[in-house]
């Protein structure tokens, strides 16, 4: 894990979120501070604003008012340097589905070996799927192409939006593990999840306003 990433200052700051959608407050004054080393789960209920405050963190939705911080730097001056140390999976997989699995990652992680591909691959079960057309895979094992970048990057941030979706139990296990072990080496795991965890996590409860 990048030193740059253990200073005892926020990594990700938010001051003051305001937020509306269709004219309803999703989330008002909204402040927290997260550090290196948290697994943080943004809980509440559907349509409480979990993937729209996920969006905003990570730069893909500029309606709200309010300062997101990167380092203590405001997030436009900031950006590069965020996306450079952030693993975004969104709420979707975003796996083609004329690709296969080993195609997908490729396109997605143009710098990771082959061996690598394969590697993650079997880490999160799809061994002997690497080359079958994505589109005839089931929910859970697309959902498991994407979790695979997570063997792939070693970037310290992680923002996460559903990624137990469709998941197995073995699968639930496995991935709170990697989650736990990203987070106790100096990452930041931010995610959103109905999944009541089983390891010890900080909360952001948003809430029907
Ligand atoms: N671009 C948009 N335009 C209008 N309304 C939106 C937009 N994006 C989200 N919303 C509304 O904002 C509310 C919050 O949506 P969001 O997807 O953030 O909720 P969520 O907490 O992630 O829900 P779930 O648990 O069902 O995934 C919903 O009522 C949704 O319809």
């Amino acid at each position: 894990m990048s030193t740059e990433f253990s200073s005892e200052l926020p990594l990700l700051q938010a001051n003051q979120l305001n937020c509306e959608r269709d004219d309803r407050t999703l989330f008002a004054d909204l402040s927290f501070e997260l550090r290196c080393g948290e697994l943080v789960r943004i809980t509440g209920p559907n349509g409480s604003g979990k993937s729209t405050l996920i969006r905003i963190l990570v730069g893909l939705s500029a309606g709200f008012e309010g300062d997101v911080l990167f380092k203590g730097q405001p997030m436009h001056r900031a950006r590069a340097g965020f996306y450079d140390g952030l693993l975004y999976l969104g709420h979707q997989v975003g796996v083609k589905a004329s690709l296969t699995p080993q195609e997908n990652l490729s396109s997605i992680e143009p710098s990771a070996s082959q061996h690598a591909i394969f590697d993650a691959l079997q880490k999160v079960g799809l061994k002997g799927f690497e080359d079958v057309p994505s589109q005839s895979l089931s929910a859970g094992q697309q959902r498991r192409v994407a979790l695979a970048r997570l063997y792939l990057q070693s970037k310290p941030i992680w923002i996460l939006d559903e990624p137990f979706t469709a998941i197995d139990q073995s699968g639930v296990e496995q991935l709170e593990q990697l989650l736990i072990d990203h987070s106790s080496k100096g990452g930041l795991v931010i995610l959103t999840t109905h999944h009541q965890l089983s390891v010890p996590h900080k909360e952001i409860t948003l809430g029907a306003m």
